[in-house]
């Protein structure tokens, strides 16, 4: 007798697994290897933004006073004392009518209060002296960028829970953290189950097939900012697919096998869960393909069963294992955008069961973001899958749905986009 499963909506399945998900242990790494990592404590300023008063410009530092009735009549000339760049820092400027040549980044030379740019002046020479010929007053603090304007020692900056984007790095190493505190990426096993799998350098054989789903799991792994361990492929052999599992499991954080999940004779990971005394989370999901889907706990790891079939592997690790990890990883928003599509293509025939097409969305000329099938739409197509840059969502139900429908779509990658678009008016 075939064992009855029930089966539970995607977000039952995923509150059960984020049951198991909490933020992992902080590490440090070096800021060089910090990419897309998640930052484990706020990143807060240990000084002033900027540091000290300087000139945002290439021009000369003057004495607002000096210049209180300038004009195109009656012009000021100052005496031009050195020149200094960026990094450098100027004597102080003690009398009246002298000015400092500086470029941009320069430090304000004690003395001087205004910057009057390059192309506000002309530079002459009277008594063999450089002088620098000014047409128009300053005030005090013209065109000065100045001391912490930007930020203040001590403002908190970015969240604990943020992705470290180039931005981010850009104020680590402004604030000076050599060492980034992120959270330590998951150790994730993989176990490929099936006598029918060859490994990638294999010739194929009758009734064999490669085995794509290790290739594709580790490389979701990596790109949920986990580390992968693949243990290798198993054959459909209960007690070898036991100890393999049971003996990898004390080596990783969560383990995920793909295949043996549904209710075929050599269909072991159910029995080889109830060895292990795991408990079953769910083993049945309204959804497709991936409705086999199953995961288990084990003395709090989660034990992701996700389906053979490439297409279904590939929706279960993305709805299930995806914010699993993220969470560990100690992510601000650990779920994948969902966000609404124009669909592009009719699906006239309804199914009980919530669909998660493999999808192509792209931003049209008008900036909406439509969604097309990505390709072979079955449970275990592989192909569809390199095309995949989104997940569109159709519920379950008693109707189908047609081209032009606004549906909610779930995003992987990037949406394919047009080159920026500026209306007729402003391109100039
Ligand atoms: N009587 C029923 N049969 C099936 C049901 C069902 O409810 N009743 N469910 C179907 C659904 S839905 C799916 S999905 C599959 C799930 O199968 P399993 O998770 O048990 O996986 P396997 O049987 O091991 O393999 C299924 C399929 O996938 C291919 N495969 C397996 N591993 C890999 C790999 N590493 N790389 C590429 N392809 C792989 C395998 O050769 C099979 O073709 O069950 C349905 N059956
Ligand atoms: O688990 Mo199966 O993919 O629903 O087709
Ligand atoms: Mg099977």
């Amino acid at each position: 007798m075939i064992e009855k499963r029930t089966p539970i909506p995607v977000p039952t399945a995923q509150e059960r697994i984020m049951t198991l998900a909490r933020a992992g242990e902080v590490e440090k790494v070096p800021i060089t290897e910090a990419d897309d990592r998640v930052l484990a404590e706020a990143i807060y300023a240990d000084h002033d933004i900027p540091p000290f008063d300087k000139s945002p410009l290439d021009g000369f530092a003057v004495q607002s006073a000096d210049t209180e009735n300038a004009s195109a009549e009656t012009p000021v000339y100052l005496e031009v004392t050195e020149t200094v760049g960026a990094g450098g820092v100027a004597a102080p400027v003690t009398a009246p009518g002298q000015a400092v040549r500086v470029m941009t980044g320069t430090m304000m030379p004690e003395g001087c209060d205004a910057i009057c740019m390059f192309e506000l002046t002309k530079e002459v020479t009277r008594n063999n002296k450089t002088m620098i010929e000014i047409t128009r007053p300053f005030k005090k603090g013209d065109f000065v960028s100045f001391k912490g304007e930007e930020t203040k020692k001590g403002d908190p900056l970015v969240e604990a829970g943020s992705d470290i984007t180039p931005g981010v790095k850009a104020l680590l190493a402004t604030f000076g953290y050599p060492e980034v505190p992120v959270y330590r990426k998951p150790v994730v096993g993989i176990f490929a189950t099936g006598t029918e799998l060859l490994e990638v350098d294999e010739a194929m054989e009758p009734g064999k097939i490669r085995n794509s789903n290790a290739y594709m799991v580790a490389s979701q792994l990596k790109k949920a900012g986990a580390e992968p361990r693949y243990y290798g492929k198993l054959a459909d052999d209960f007690d070898a697919c036991y100890d393999a599992v049971a003996g990898a499991i004390s080596e990783v954080d969560a383990l995920i096998t793909t295949g043996g999940v549904s209710v075929g004779d050599f269909d072991y990971l159910p029995a080889i869960y109830e060895k292990l005394g795991a408990s079953v989370l769910f083993n049945k999901i309204a959804m497709r393909p991936g409705s086999v889907t199953t995961a288990a706990e084990l003395d709090g790891m989660p034990l992701f069963g996700l389906s053979g079939n490439p297409s279904a592997c590939f929706v279960g690790f993305e709805l299930y294992t995806r914010p699993w990890i993220r969470t560990l990883l100690g992510a601000k928003n650990p779920y994948l955008i969902q966000t609404k599509a124009l669909l592009g293509q009719d699906f006239p025939k309804a199914n009980p069961f919530t669909r998660l097409i493999r999808s192509e969305t792209r931003f049209d000329d008008t900036g909406r973001l439509t969604t097309r099938p990505a390709g072979f739409d079955k449970s275990s197509a592989v192909t569809s899958l390199a095309h995949t840059n989104a997940l569109t969502i159709l519920p379950g139900g008693t109707r189908g749905y047609k081209a032009g429908d606004e549906v909610d779509v779930l995003l992987l990658n990037e949406p394919g986009s047009v080159p920026l678009r500026l209306p007729e008016k402003n391109r100039t």
